[in-house]
């Protein structure tokens, strides 16, 4: 069985850390990871879609170095970890095209210095860190200043002769500024803005969209189209250079900018030269935390001994050399499932299609959703519902979908159909633009906020029903949650049915609600991905609606429950919503949170009951909840975690208490399984629930002795 990778290949695997991978169990076990790693690397290094993504390549990798460093006798000829790339060429390399030996933390990169100036016998002089370009190796020769022939690595040690496809390269002159006869190495790529085309392009032609820009380039190398798809060029190494230039790598990339080559030393990304390897560690985090303004992609930095002395002495193993090694990074571009779309209407009518996913890592954090942008390149995209996806996440960037895998496409995938009126209020929806929007624009979504507001879980408004707001809502006497506070008795009494006295009461019941705490005002505002709970703990967090307004994306990580991604979306709503709020302060809305032993149990349902998710020392136990609770939606099942005390988690650790499996679970429950962590079964778990909201505490408390903790396997 593979552990790593779903039966079929195509779910979102759960990614082993490349850093501490486990061996296989079995010769078996090995050598199907080695053909499906040779299967991969075939399909990746001709350009062409795969279903591996990089992240589970590299864990497959890890494990299969793994096994062979403890069952020696296992080793395949045709191992990943003996061969270099792919099949050879007529061209035979000057001195062989290598790998590079990877690292994934700073705890690697110091193992691998330390072992480097244990081979030397002292400490490297000194490093350089360049961005590792994700694209391709090729060798250009210049005869007297002239562009002779390009090769690709092919296998290492022959090529084949891309010459005449790759002439046009940016970066990469057919003419030097001096009649030198030498050999530079360096990769091919593609820019983020090139790639976009490049896929625009693809589409247009009726072709798949590129994987990542990487296989983009590859497949542009050695494709004949009838369409020319735009690529780049950066050196990185030279051979062939005289001494005064050649001492050093950080000279000899120097020189190259000289002669009329693009290299890593002048691209957006640099090359820092490093005394020692805590410098080298702070600029492998400086270019990581740049990585996604770098107008193209990098797979990690690349580190080197600068000095040619220094590398001589080190040399190389059979597939890479001792004075370098790659750090690479999460990978930014990553496959996984796409569950469903749904179709957003935003506060100012705009309906825009999203992807729900299963959730993956991609450029490390956790992503469960990502943007289709519209519904015309949804369809151009040709993306269903049960497809295998690319999520792409740059930097900071939304995540979003570039395209899917056709080959693992479900054979009952149904092409997607939009909206045909809008899902919020059925009006019609106006399509002049790439950008839809119902026709009542912000009007569309008022009575739904309105209704929120008004909720039970929000500001609690006695006697308001959705009558009396259609009525005010039609009457024009309201717009926004914050006129309800300006709504006077002559003009409610003189709206049907109601008299004075009703009136008057409905008034005063409004008015009461101004006193209401912080956290009922933010979840009656509706703010996306936050629903009472989380709205509750980030009032407590921050106290003052002023401070959670002046919050810094940083600021509100610190809040339990909020990752990278809801931290964007959270803080621009409340951007848009800030006219809102101040209206509403205006009106005398409490925008503080009470604080001391009493706000703990305010409005807490439960206040004062037993709450069974809790730890011995009285700390909420930490729960996730993967597959369906009968009942409950997602949401819901994570926020009866919290209403049973426990803290809800979206990811599974060693830290989890316990997990909760109900039918569709995926990768979480094998996760825990893997470690060995209690199970929690759905229908149990909703049990739980029942009977800790009708106090039967003996109930609850016998259900929670059932969770054993399971063997790892
Ligand atoms: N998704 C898949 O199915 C799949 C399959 C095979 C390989 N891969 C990916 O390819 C990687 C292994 O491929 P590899 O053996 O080509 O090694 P590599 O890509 O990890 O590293 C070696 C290459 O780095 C490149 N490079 C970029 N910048 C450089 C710089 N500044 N200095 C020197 N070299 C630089 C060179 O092209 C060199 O050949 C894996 O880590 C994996 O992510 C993915
Ligand atoms: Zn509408």
């Amino acid at each position: 069985m593979q552990d790593d990778l779903a039966a079929d290949g195509t779910a979102a695997a759960p990614i082993v850390d490349p850093a501490h991978a486990r061996p296989h169990a079995t010769a078996e076990e090995y050598r199907s990871a080695v053909a499906q790693a040779r299967r991969a690397a075939a399909a990746y290094y001709a350009g062409e879609q795969t279903l591996l993504d990089d992240a589970e390549y590299d864990a497959l990798y890890a494990r299969i170095v793994v096994s062979e460093r403890e069952h020696p006798q296992w080793r395949a000829d045709d191992s990943p970890t003996a061969v270099v790339g792919t099949p050879g060429g007529d061209i035979e390399h000057s001195t062989p095209m290598l790998s590079i030996g990877n690292v994934f933390d700073t705890e690697g990169l110091h193992d691998w210095a330390a072992k480097l100036d244990k081979a030397l016998g002292r400490p490297v002089t000194r490093y350089t860190v360049e961005p590792k370009i994700d694209g391709l190796a090729i060798a250009v020769r210049y005869v007297e200043g002239r562009l002779t022939l390009i090769a690709t690595r092919g296998d290492g040690y022959t090529g084949e002769d891309v010459t005449s496809q790759a002439r046009l390269i940016a970066g990469l002159p057919t003419r030097l500024s001096a009649p030198v006869t030498i050999e530079i190495r360096g990769e091919v790529y593609m820019t983020d803005a090139d790639f976009a085309m490049g896929c625009d392009l693809r589409l247009a032609h009726g072709e798949p969209v590129f994987a990542n820009p990487r296989s983009a380039a590859a497949g542009s190398l050695r494709a004949q189209r009838v369409y020319d798809v735009p690529l780049s060029f950066m050196a990185y190494a030279a051979t062939g250079l005289p001494d005064e230039h050649a001492h050093s790598h950080s000279t000899a990339i120097a020189h190259l900018a000289a002669l009329g080559v693009a290299t890593t030393a002048e691209s957006s990304a640099g090359l820092t030269v490093c005394a020692d390897i805590d410098e080298v560690t702070t600029a492998v985090a400086a270019l990581g935390a740049r990585r996604g303004d770098l107008g193209f992609g990098i797979d990690g930095v690349v580190i080197k001994a600068d000095l040619a002395a220094d590398q001589a002495q080190a040399g190389y193993s059979t597939r890479a050399p001792r004075w370098g090694i790659a750090h690479k990074f999460p990978a930014d571009t990553r496959t996984t499932t796409l569950l469903r779309i749904d179709v957003q209407v935003g506060r100012t009518g705009v309906i825009t299609p999203v992807a729900v996913l299963e959730p993956v890592q991609v450029g490390g954090v956790v992503v469960t959703s990502a943007t289709l942008h519209n519904f015309a390149d949804l369809q151009r995209r040709d993306v269903r519902a049960g497809d295998t996806v690319y999520v792409r996440r740059a930097g900071d960037v939304i995540p979003e979908i570039t395209g899917a895998v056709h080959d693992a496409r479900p054979a009952d995938a149904e092409p997607y159909t939009p909206p045909v009126t809008c899902p919020r209020c059925g009006g019609d929806i106006d399509r002049s633009n790439q950008r839809w929007r119902c026709a009542r624009g912000r009007a569309c979504g008022e009575k739904a906020t309105l209704l929120y507001f008004t909720s039970r879980d929000a500001m609690d408004i006695e006697g308001l029903g959705e009558k009396i707001l259609d009525a005010l809502l039609a009457a024009g006497h309201i717009t926004d949650a914050a006129d309800l506070y300006a709504l006077d008795v002559p003009t409610l009494a003189a709206m049907d049915r109601l008299g004075t006295v009703s009136a008057t009461n409905l008034v005063n019941s409004i008015a009461a609600t101004k006193a209401r705490p912080l956290s009922r005002v933010l979840t009656g505002l509706g703010i996306r991905m936050t629903g009472r709970t989380l709205s509750r703990r980030i009032a407590r967090h921050f106290g003052t609606m002023d401070a959670i307004l002046a919050a810094a994306l940083a600021e509100w990580e610190q809040v339990d429950g909020i990752g990278t991604e809801r931290a964007a979306v959270i803080s621009a709503e409340l951007a848009e919503v800030a006219p809102l709020i101040a209206k509403l302060a205006a009106h005398g809305v409490n925008m503080t949170e009470p604080t001391g032993p009493a706000a703990a149990t305010d409005d807490t349902a439960t206040a004062g009951s037993a709450l069974p998710l809790r730890r011995p020392d009285g700390t909420p136990m930490t729960v996730v909840v993967t597959g369906s609770v009968p009942g409950l939606t997602r949401n819901q099942g994570n926020e009866a975690v919290e209403e049973l005390g426990g803290k809800s988690s979206g990811s599974v650790s060693a830290r989890t208490d316990f997990v909760v499996v109900g039918d569709g679970a995926g990768s979480k429950a094998t996760k825990a399984a893997d470690l060995g962590l209690p199970i929690l079964d759905a229908d149990k778990f909703a049990q739980l629930l029942t009977a800790h909201r009708a106090g039967d505490h003996d109930t609850a408390t016998a259900i929670l002795a059932t969770v054993t903790p399971t063997p790892p396997r």
